[in-house]
């Protein structure tokens, strides 16, 4: 059979190959044999600075893996994913439609991906779920009271150990991991995705989001910057981990506004935009405010309008795992109207801050004098002359005692085999032999 040979996620440079049974006598013998036609831009390894050009796995446009020849059809496109990548739907061109079976679906018909841009890669979803499991989500997320998971201003870090509420996310979250909805719906997005069965390790949890007039939430990457913190590898094309792939639902529809905006990108060609928010229209907002530029940018770069029971998948990362800042977007002010939403952050690996790697720690200052304590360079707070501060951590971070003349007196990497509960201590205690 004759095929066109692409790397994954692409549908430019592809290569016309003519391949026989012997040259499948599995996936692998596949996948390694269409290598030397095309070799593919894989995962880095970074202790000898070698990539990886040997393909492992060969998927076909319906995004299954073939492994044998009777699978192949002549003239077909197939697609060469690397060792430790995650397949990545390639554009093809707007409007291209693949339908995706999902033994989770509500509906019994097909999940419908449709290409709607090629960078960022953008499609829209269909048949994703249906209008009761949208009302059954936001009305349980309404009915929770537990001070912790219901539904609250979003928050950005800490500032001296209060949570800080984000003036760049305006709207309200809450997340939901354990609903039957919820978990179904995430084993639905791995169905989407076509990166085999669902893992709970790899995913975040459902979380939802609500909006009111005037909400927003300023342009972003879903992945986290490959410095977020020193102890973890978020780096995917050196083989760490991070967020690859968000499944964006909406739950309600929206009179005004609402829409998500990939403001690095424009509207595909013969795709028109609702009216431009006329003045009046914008008088909601404090002149000259980033909502106010943003309902702008909204109605005139590339974005997906909510209607209730629809979904977009955007990538964070590309099929050669290099993190895609293209991928920037934001959820745009709503003019008119609630906006009901959620986001499904699928991983590419094993997520970072589970709670297997938890440690809550007390930092206690026996010193007569108050010291600084330190999250690996970052600022946490000060603790007075014998007294202590607690804090939630991870496995392998490193915190730092200073005196306020900022000389380092202690710098402890946490472990987990010392306990999920630690208390370190400054000055040191000098461990009592007999206590061995
Ligand atoms: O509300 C939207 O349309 C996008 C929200 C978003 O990007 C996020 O919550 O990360
Ligand atoms: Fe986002």
């Amino acid at each position: 059979v004759h095929v066109t040979i692409y790397r994954n996620g692409e549908s430019t440079d592809g290569v016309q190959v003519e391949i026989k049974p012997e040259d499948v006598t599995s996936g692998l013998t596949l996948a390694q044999h269409l290598s030397t036609f095309l070799p593919v831009d894989g995962i880095i390894d970074g202790a000898t600075n070698v990539k990886e050009t040997v393909a492992d796995r060969v998927y076909n446009g319906n995004g299954i893996i073939v492994e044998n020849y009777d699978q192949i059809n002549e003239n077909e496109r197939l697609y060469l994913v690397a060792p430790d990548l995650l397949f990545v739907w390639p554009f093809v061109e707007f409007g291209h439609k693949v339908s995706v079976e999902s033994s989770q679906s509500p509906t019994q018909k097909p999940i419908v991906l449709e290409s709607f841009n090629e960078s960022p890669r953008v499609f829209l979803i269909h048949d994703l779920f249906t209008n009761e499991e949208a009302d059954g989500l936001v009305n349980r997320i309404l009915e929770i009271d537990n001070e912790h998971s219901k539904l609250q201003r979003s928050y950005v870090g800490h500032e001296n150990g209060l949570k800080k509420t984000s003036t760049v996310r305006t709207s309200e979250n809450a997340f939901d991991s354990e609903s039957e909805i919820a978990v179904s719906l995430n084993k639905r997005a791995f169905d989407l995705l076509g990166i085999g069965t669902y893992k709970d390790d790899m995913a975040d949890g459902l979380q939802l989001l609500r909006y009111q007039q005037k909400q927003a939430y300023i342009a972003h990457t879903d992945y986290f910057g490959v410095h977020t913190s020193p102890e973890w590898n978020w780096d995917p094309k050196y083989g760490g981990s991070n967020r690859f792939a968000t499944v964006f639902l909406y739950l309600s529809n929206v009179t005004r506004g609402g829409q998500t905006v990939f403001p690095l990108a424009n509207m595909p060609e013969g795709i028109s935009h609702a009216q431009v928010p006329d003045e009046s229209e914008l008088s909601i907002f404090e002149k000259g405010s980033w909502e106010e530029d943003m309902a702008i940018k909204c109605h005139t770069k590339l974005a997906s309008y909510p209607r209730k029971t629809h979904a977009v998948l955007f990538y964070s990362q590309k099929g050669n795992g290099a993190l895609d800042p293209m991928s920037e977007h934001g959820g745009c002010p709503v003019l008119d109207g609630t906006k009901w939403a959620a986001n499904l952050w699928v991983w590419n690996k094993r997520r970072y801050g589970l709670d297997g790697d938890k440690i809550s720690v007390t930092f206690q200052n026996n010193f007569d004098h108050p010291i600084q304590l330190f999250w690996s360079t970052t600022f946490m707070q000060e603790i007075d002359a014998n007294s202590h501060a607690f804090f939630e951590s991870y496995d392998n971070h490193e915190w730092t005692f200073k005196d306020l003349e900022g000389n380092e007196l202690l710098v402890h990497r946490l472990a987990k085999p010392d306990g999920t509960t630690q208390t370190i201590t400054v000055p040191q205690s000098e461990k009592p032999k007999d206590e061995l």
